[in-house]
C-alpha cells in the first residue's frame, strides 16, 4: 500500500501522514526534511544558493538518511542529525531555490522510490509531486488544501518566542507562504500540483483529527479495491487455467 500526500505548506501533510502511518502500520517518509537537509548542507557548506549551478554541482555530494518510523521521524545530512536545523528560517527561504534544480531533484526522487520500493509493509510519503512525479502509481493519492489564513495561523502557532507569543507577525507568515507556494507552482521540473487523480481534501474547516479519520477512510477503502483487484486477477487465471 503507497499512499502519497501532497499539497502546499500548512495544510498538514506531516501531522496527517504521520498519525495516519502510525494507526494503520505503516511507514513513513517526509521528503520536505530530505529538501530541507540537502539545503541545510549547502548552507553549511558555502554554496551559493542563489546559483543554480553551485547547487547541481554540489547536489551529489551529502549523503541524506531518512528514518521512515512515523512515531520518531529522522533526518541526517552525512552521518549529523539534521532535524532541528533543516526548520530554521534560514533553510525555509533557501530550500525552495535548492529544490528547484533538476539535479537535486533527480538525485532525492531516487532515494524516495528507493525509500518506498523497501517499504515492505507500505508506506505513506508526503511532500509537493509524490503523486504526480515520484510515485504517479500510488495506491491512493491525496492532495491536502486550506486557506491562505488558515495555513499562515497554523505556521504561525509554532513559532513561539520565550514569552509563549507568537514570534512571527501573522501578514508575514502569509506572505512568505505565498512566496514558496508561487516559487514551488512554477519550477520547471515537478512542480507542486495536484495529480488528476487525487482526492482532494479542504482542511480549512476540519480539526486534525477529522483530516485523519478521513484519510484513514480513504486508505482503508484502496486497500479494499487492491484487494477485490487482486482477487479477480487470481479468479481470471484460475478460470483461465482451468479452461486449458
Ligand atoms: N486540520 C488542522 N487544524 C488545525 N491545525 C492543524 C490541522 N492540521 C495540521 N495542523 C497544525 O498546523 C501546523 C502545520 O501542520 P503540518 O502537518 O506541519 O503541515 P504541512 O506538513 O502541510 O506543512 C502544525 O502545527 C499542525 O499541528
Ligand atoms: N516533494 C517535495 C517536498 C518538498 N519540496 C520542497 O521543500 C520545501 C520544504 O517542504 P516542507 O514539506 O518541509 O515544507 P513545510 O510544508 O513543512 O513548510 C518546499 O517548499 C519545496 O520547495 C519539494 O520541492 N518537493
Amino acid at each position: 500500500m503507497i499512499v502519497a500526500i501532497d499539497g502546499p505548506s500548512g495544510t498538514g501533510k506531516s501531522s496527517t501522514s504521520k498519525a495516519v502511518a502510525a494507526q494503520l502500520g505503516l511507514s513513513y517518509l517526509d521528503t520536505g526534511a530530505q529538501y530541507r537537509a540537502i539545503t541545510w548542507w549547502m548552507l553549511n557548506n558555502g554554496v551559493d544558493v542563489a546559483d543554480p549551478d553551485a547547487i547541481a554541482a554540489a547536489a551529489g555530494k551529502p549523503s541524506i538518511v531518512s528514518g521512515t518510523d512515523p512515531l520518531a521521524p529522522a533526518i541526517s545530512a552525512d552521518g549529523v542529525d539534521a532535524s532541528g536545523p533543516i526548520r530554521t528560517p534560514e533553510v525555509t527561504a533557501a530550500v525552495s531555490a535548492v529544490s528547484a534544480v533538476p539535479e537535486v531533484r533527480e538525485r532525492i526522487t531516487d532515494l524516495q522510490r528507493t525509500i518506498a520500493a523497501e517499504a515492505r509493509g507500505g508506506i505513506v510519503v508526503e511532500g509537493r509531486d509524490i503523486g504526480t512525479t515520484v510515485l504517479p502509481d500510488a495506491d491512493l493519492k491525496v492532495f491536502l488544501t486550506a486557506s491562505a489564513e488558515a495555513r499562515a495561523a497554523r505556521r504561525n502557532g509554532e513559532l513561539k518566542s520565550a514569552d509563549g507569543k507568537p514570534a512571527a507577525d501573522l501578514a508575514a507568515t502569509q506572505q512568505a507562504l505565498a512566496a514558496r507556494d508561487k516559487a514551488d507552482s512554477s519550477r520547471k521540473t515537478s512542480p507542486l500540483k495536484k495529480a488528476d487523480d487525487a482526492v482532494e481534501v479542504d482542511t480549512t474547516e476540519l480539526t486534525l483529527e477529522q483530516v485523519v479519520e478521513c484519510v484513514v477512510t480513504l486508505v482503508e477503502k484502496a486497500a479494499a479495491d487492491k484487494a477485490g483487484s487482486a482477487g479477480n486477477a487470481a479468479d481470471a487465471e484460475g478460470m483461465e487455467k482451468a479452461a486449458r
